[in-house]
């Protein structure tokens, strides 16, 4: 609320206008949301250098293949020089019952760095009954390490993490097939690299050139056997510096700033107030209004942030947006205010969704086939109706139930601005039941 006076005071008057204007292209001003917004993009420790490329990775893989081993035996490793903080497995595992159950429940973050990059690490768990960690937005990786358990194979959650990894936006993944310090014979190791090669492509990743590494994550942790343990784990990161690629940073894709709230301003027009999602846009700018039906093209005349008029606002800044020439009733929240053409308004999409349990929050009832709650997503707030997508055996009958999973086709009442890979909550009599992902838009308004 608070931001929502700071546009409508500010464009009122020209004269306290200009002279903000001149503070704000002050070095200070500049330096100062800076380092706001650079502090408040991660919530890391500061120990690092901030000039490498940052990127989100993780693990990823079936219960008690030793992805939290792994994790821990990486920071071990890169500690030795220098390049990350050691956390033992005792502090990753932290949680009362995944001490006593000796098993990942909460997703933990730990960041290192190679020579070339900056990574904040998730380590994910396994087990079938916290698979909604991967979708629910803490493990929004850029890339991932699959863990594999020489001893296994590759297990049903092997299979269903490779799947969500896709479907969330993972392009590229490394292998690290684990425990190998418990097998004597190379052949299954060539097997279980084969299988992992045809199961990668299954799900449409470059089964043929992900690199593969295989090694003792345990071994490195406790600082023995270097050949399958700290070498190893140098031989991954080093997989994943070259083969995982960097994502666009914020700043550098298409401006999209969702809109919060709407004034007019007599003899000034109309202002949108909103958080910059990503991009940058600068004073005259063409921008496009799009979602809610009402989709157009437009200019940006003036851009206002912290009482101060600017020239310029970027990824992260809330901000206030004069609008040439639209009136008031042309704009609503749950639009978004973006880089022309950048994104489009979506009335149908397939979407991977997790059913919240009643622990949770959530139902305590499964639903069927139409129902209606209603779907979150940025500022937007719009009915929707669920079905199961074409071809699903039985759909009449099939029941979703609280804790669930599930791909679902999602219709709405009204189109709104969405992509692969934007995330939305779903809601019904004022409690959060669902969240998901939009993995393949269907159709455009
Ligand atoms: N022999 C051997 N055991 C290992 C190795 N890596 C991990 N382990 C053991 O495997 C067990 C499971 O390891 P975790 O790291 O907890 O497995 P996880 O994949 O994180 O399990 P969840 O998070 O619960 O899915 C532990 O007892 C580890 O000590 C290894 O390289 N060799
Ligand atoms: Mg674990």
């Amino acid at each position: 609320m608070l931001q929502l006076a700071v546009p409508t005071a500010v464009f009122r008057c020209a004269s306290v206008r200009s002279s903000l204007a001149a503070a704000s292209r002050s070095s200070a001003w500049k330096l100062a949301r800076e380092s706001l917004n650079f502090t408040s993009r991660r919530g890391y420790a500061e120990v690092y250098s901030r000039a490498k490329p940052h990127m989100n990775i993780g693990t990823i893989g079936h219960v008690d293949h030793g992805k939290t081993t792994l994790t821990a035996a990486i920071t071990k490793v890169l500690s030795s020089q220098g390049g990350a903080k050691f956390t033992d497995y005792s502090q990753i595992d932290k949680a009362p019952e995944e001490k006593a159950r000796g098993i990942t429940i909460n997703s933990s973050h730990v960041e290192y760095e190679t020579a070339n990059r900056h990574y904040g690490h998730i380590d994910c768990p396994g087990h079938a009954d916290y698979i909604k960690n991967m979708i629910t937005g803490a493990a929004q990786m850029d890339g991932a390490i699959i863990v594999v358990s020489a001893t296994d194979g590759q297990m049903p959650q092997t299979r269903e993490h490779l799947l969500l990894a896709r479907q969330v936006g993972v392009k590229r993944l490394v292998v690290f097939i684990n425990k190998v310090d418990q097998i004597q014979d190379p052949e299954m190791l060539e097997l279980v690299d084969m299988e992992m090669r045809d199961l990668l492509s299954t799900y449409n990743f470059d089964g043929e050139n992900t690199p593969i590494i295989m090694g003792s994550a345990l071994a490195a942790l406790e600082g023995r056997s270097d050949d399958i343990g700290s070498k190893k784990i140098f031989e991954l990161v080093e997989a994943c510096d070259n083969w995982l690629e960097l994502p666009p940073r914020d700043l550098e894709k298409p401006f999209l700033m969702p809109v919060e709230d709407v004034f007019s301003i007599s003899g000034r027009g109309t202002v949108a107030t909103g958080r910059v999602e990503r991009g940058v846009a600068n004073k005259g700018d063409d921008v496009e209004i799009v979602g809610l039906g009402n989709t157009f093209k437009t200019t940006l005349t003036g851009i206002e942030m912290f009482h101060k008029e600017l020239d310029r606002g970027e990824a992260g800044d809330n901000m206030g947006c004069l609008l040439r020439g639209v009136k008031r009733e042309q704009l609503r929240r749950g639009q978004v205010i973006v880089a022309p053409g950048s994104i489009k308004a979506v009335k149908k999409f397939q979407a991977q969704i997790y059913v919240l349990t009643k622990d949770e929050g959530g139902r305590y009832t499964p639903f069927m086939s139409n129902y209606r709650p209603q779907l979150f997503l940025r500022t937007a707030d719009i009915t929707v109706s669920l079905t199961f997508p074409e071809g699903t055996p039985d759909a009449a009958e099939k029941m979703v139930m609280p804790g669930d999973n599930v791909e679902m086709v999602c219709e709405l009442v009204h189109d709104v601005a969405a992509e692969e890979g934007s995330r939305f909550t779903l809601r019904e009599g004022g409690k959060t039941i669902g969240t998901g992902i939009v993995t393949k838009v269907i159709e455009t308004a």
